[in-house]
Parts: C-alpha cells; structure tokens; sequence
C-alpha cells in the first residue's frame, strides 16, 4: 500500500530539483503525494503528479497532521512557524527537511545516508521522528572523503570553501548572472577590438564594480569578478556560521562529539562565496592519524561510496574532472589534488567540488524518504 506524503516547498529550488530527483527515480510510485504551498492555496498540483489533490495551507496544521510523512524544502522560517505547532498538537509523523533549523537539535538525525546509514537506522528503531538534510558543503564534503573519515582516519581537517551563488537561492543566481552581463556589456566594444588596451578593459570594468547602481541586493556587494569571504551569519567570535557548521554538522553526522561516545575531530576553516553558479568546491588539509600510502587513500576513498570518484593528481584529469562546470547536473563527487604535503606523510592535501542542489541538498532527503517507507 502506498504512504500519504505531504510535500512543502516543491516549486522552490530545492524542492524542483527533489521533485525531479523523485520522477527520475519512479519514488512517486511508492506514495500519495499532497502538494502543499504557502501562496496557492487551491491550485492546481502540479501537472505531472497525476491524480494529486489541489494544493492545500502549508500552514494549516489539521491537515499537515494528517500525514503521516512530511518532507519539506520551503525554508528556515516555515520550518520554524509550523514545526512546533505541529508536534504541540499531537504529530507524530516523520517530519524530513531541508532547513538548518532543527539540525543541531539533541533528538534529530542529520541525513547523509550513504555515510551515516546506521545512525538513521538505529534513530528510526529508537522512535526519532525528525531528520534533516545537511549543510550543503558538509554534505558534499563526506561524500567525497567518507573513507577517511568513517575509518578514523582523520586527526583534523581544515576546508577552504568555493561556494556556488546557489547556496543562496535562486535570487543569488540570477543576481550573479546579471552582474556578469552587465560587465561584459560595459566594455563590449573594448571586447570586439582586439587591439583595446586591457588595462582600459580592466579600469571601466571595476568602476561598473563599484558603481552603486549595479544590483547587489542580494549578495551585499559584487560578486562577479570578485569573490566574498563571508557566508551567514556572524557568529561575533570571528566565525561564520557557515564555518561553524563544518565542524558541528560533519561530527554530528559522523556520530561524534558532545552526545556521542567518540570525540569530535577538530574541523574548521574559512567559507567563501565565488561566482560559481551550483557547484561547491573545497580544498582541504586533512591531518592523518597515521602516515597512510597515496594509493590505499585512494582505494579507500573510491571504495567509500558508489558515488565519490579520484581523478588522478595530474593536470589534465583536474581540469577536465575536478571542476564545478563538469560536476553540475550529476551526483558524482570527485575527489582530487590529493598529495602528502611538505609538512609530512600525515599532512594529506585534497579538492572536491558536489553539486549543492543534488548532494548537497534534495538527494539527501529523498534517500531519507525511500528509508521512512522502508524502501531503501
Ligand atoms: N539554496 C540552497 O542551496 C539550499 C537550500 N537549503 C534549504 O532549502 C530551503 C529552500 O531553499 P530554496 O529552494 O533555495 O528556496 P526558494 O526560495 O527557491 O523556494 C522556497 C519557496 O518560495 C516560494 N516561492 C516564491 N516565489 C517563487 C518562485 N518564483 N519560484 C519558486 N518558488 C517560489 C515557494 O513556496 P510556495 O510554493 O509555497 O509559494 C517555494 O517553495 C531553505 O531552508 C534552505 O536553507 C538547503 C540546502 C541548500
Ligand atoms: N549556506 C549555504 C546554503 C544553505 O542553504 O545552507 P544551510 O542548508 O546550511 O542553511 C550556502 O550559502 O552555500
């Protein structure tokens, strides 16, 4: 028999890519989807889930309580505004979403199941009912290098961060998108003139950098041809909370630190915006717990996952494999750059990059769902 689902979020950005992740993988069979929406209410659901009831209030409680499975991808606020008020009122569904809200709570699991499977499982026969879908670059970041992490490998790691205009929204994107035009547009003549000086090209691009009328609404300042070494909130101790997350989320979901048995490995770094357009990339240094040869971390990190790939350390394999424009669309994590480092045979060097929408965000929770059914 198939399971009532409650969708929240679906038309988002998260949520377009989880829909599609859902048709491509035929998980529609195996539920009664209820399409809900904060500024439809009535409308029609979307066209392709045949048969589907008119979207309902996404913030009506009676009705969300009727689900015995909600997944949702509309947000940090709507999570906030409904989740509390659901369980007050008696719910005891499994509530699956995409919002960082509820992720550090004591009694919710953050879903990563290709690398942390047991603890889902083990959360599930303990009776948890909340599980939430991973920082993006967090989430990308284990699927590449789970080897090293889940065999204990890792003594500390620190990440530099390239991360996507997508992490934050599709407003960002389109943001970014226009800056890049409206730069290009600036010095199309100089452009078409292969004789233009570039440091003419170079001067009246940055003066339509800093002009205060090229739209940086959402970014706070440009982005195109420059970069922002900021992502969130300011934790007020020098921290993001985008590099915060790093350390607290990889241990969360690696069953480490507080709360857990086995210590936290130390893992921090610096998060920073590039104009990337859904990609995450990161360059880490991992110290090992042990002097590890190249080819066993290699084999180890292949092994790890039926989706995380080594491209070999050489030029030509990087350029072609180990970058955001070869890694978007797909639910590769290639892992590369990976070399001992002049600080010793412990100090490991490695790049990943993950598609933030994919890994980062709807795969995630769309595995978590096939759990719930127990389909997967
Ligand atoms: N962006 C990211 O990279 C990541 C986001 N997340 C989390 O996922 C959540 C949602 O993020 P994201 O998908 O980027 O949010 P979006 O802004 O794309 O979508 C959220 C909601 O906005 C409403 N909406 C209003 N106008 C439009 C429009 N023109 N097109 C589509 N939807 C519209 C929809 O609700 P309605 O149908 O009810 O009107 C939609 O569900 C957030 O909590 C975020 O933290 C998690 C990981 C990564
Ligand atoms: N903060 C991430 C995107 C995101 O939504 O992350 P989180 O799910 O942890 O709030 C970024 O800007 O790239």
């Amino acid at each position: 028999m198939t399971q009532a689902v409650g969708l929240v979020g679906w038309r988002g950005m998260v949520g377009s890519v989880l829909m599609q992740r859902m048709r491509d993988e035929n998980d529609f069979s195996l539920i009664e989807p209820v399409f809900f929406s904060t500024s439809n209410v009535g409308g029609a659901a979307p066209a392709w889930a045949d048969g589907a009831p008119a979207l309902q209030d996404a913030y009506d409680i009676e009705a969300l309580k009727k689900l015995p499975i909600i997944v949702t991808a509309q947000g940090g606020d709507y999570t906030t505004a409904v989740y509390g008020k659901l369980r007050a009122a008696g719910w005891t569904g499994i509530w699956i979403d995409a919002a960082s809200t509820l992720r550090m709570k004591d009694d919710a699991i953050i879903v990563l199941d290709p690398v942390n499977r047991p603890v889902i499982d083990a959360a599930l026969a303990r009776g948890v009912r909340d599980f939430v879908g991973g920082n993006c670059t967090v989430s990308c970041m284990l699927m590449g290098l789970g080897g090293l992490f889940r065999n204990g490998l890792v003594e500390w790691g620190t990440s530099m961060t390239y991360q996507a205009a997508s992490g934050g929204g599709a407003q960002h994107m389109r943001e970014l998108l226009t800056q890049f035009g409206l730069l290009s547009g600036e010095v199309a003549g100089e452009l078409a003139d292969p004789a233009a000086a570039i440091l003419d090209i170079d001067r009246k691009v940055l003066a339509k950098q800093k002009d205060a009328a090229l739209p940086h609404e959402h970014f706070g300042v440009p982005l195109a041809g420059s970069l922002i070494p900021w992502i969130d909130k300011d934790l007020d101790n020098g921290m993001s909370r985008e590099e915060w997350k790093g350390g607290a989320e990889t241990n969360k979901i690696l069953g480490r630190g507080p709360g857990f048995d086995a210590p936290a490995i130390p893992f921090d770094g610096l998060c920073v915006r590039i104009g990337a357009m859904r990609c995450h990339s990161q360059a880490l240094t991992l110290k090992l717990t042990r002097d590890i040869p190249l080819d066993e971390i290699e084999d180890l990190l292949r092994n790890d996952n039926p989706w995380a790939k080594v491209v070999p350390n050489t030029r030509e394999a990087t350029m072609q494999d180990l970058t955001p424009v070869a890694v978007t669309g797909t639910l590769t994590i290639p892992v590369g750059r990976l070399r001992k480092l002049a600080m010793g045979p412990q100090y490991l060097s490695a790049f990943t990059v993950g598609d933030q929408l994919l890994w980062g965000a709807a795969e995630p929770l769309r595995r978590m769902l096939r759990i719930a059914l127990g389909q997967a």
